[in-house]
């Protein structure tokens, strides 16, 4: 095998991402199956799924929302995701008039109803606009789970709190992602196995 300049470092940062979420994994073994659940009995009492974040996370919003709404892996029917990170004339509003505080948060106030779900995603749990929304959300009645790193305040406003020990930004949301994605698995298969 050839060792160029970086292979090292490639290697190091592979085994870490899969620490990092080996060790995430096996002491969220119990939630990420209550979490499916309760988001699957959201789609079916008619409720729906809100997700925000910022940078990295604002993509995986994204991601997270067409799963849901396309497929994941399985042929079935449409379910209802809207990533608070997609209309660019709602952001640049709020956050030219209002405040980059408040871009999620007027959008929970417009689009949240009790009984949906919301999905607050912030590697440093401390994002203003991520903390402002998930606040709104518990307060209007939503369901609020909290993808996160190891500190701040987004895990004490969660109903299920996902939080990643690592002190890399990447490695934290590499397992959210992963994370995403079992919940995308596990939904489809609660409700159309
Ligand atoms: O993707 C990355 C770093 O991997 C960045 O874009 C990162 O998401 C941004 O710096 C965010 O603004 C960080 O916000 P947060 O996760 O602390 O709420
Ligand atoms: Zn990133």
């Amino acid at each position: 095998m050839s060792l160029q300049k970086f292979t090292p470092l490639i290697q190091t940062t592979v085994a870490d991402s899969i620490q990092v979420k080996q060790s995430f994994f096996d002491t969220h073994l119990d939630a990420v199956e209550t979490c499916a659940r309760k988001i699957a009995d959201t789609l079916t009492a008619g409720g729906k799924l809100l997700l925000f974040g910022n940078g990295g996370s604002a993509a995986d919003c994204q991601h997270i929302a067409a799963e849901f709404i396309n497929r994941f892996a399985m042929e079935r029917p449409p379910l209802p995701a809207i990533a608070l990170t997609c209309d660019t004339s709602v952001l640049t509003s709020i956050g030219n008039d209002y405040s980059f505080d408040d871009i999620f948060l007027k959008q929970i106030q417009a689009l949240g109803r009790p009984g949906d779900l919301a999905i607050a995603i912030s590697t440093s749990g401390n994002s203003p606009n991520v903390i402002r929304a998930a606040e709104e959300a518990r307060k209007m009645g939503l369901f609020v789970v909290g993808f996160s790193g190891t500190a701040g305040q987004l895990q004490e406003l969660s109903d299920i709190p996902f939080c990643v020990h690592s002190p890399v930004t990447a490695r934290i949301q590499e397992t959210h992602i992963l994370l995403a994605h079992i919940l995308c698995d596990l939904t489809e298969r609660i409700l159309f196995a």
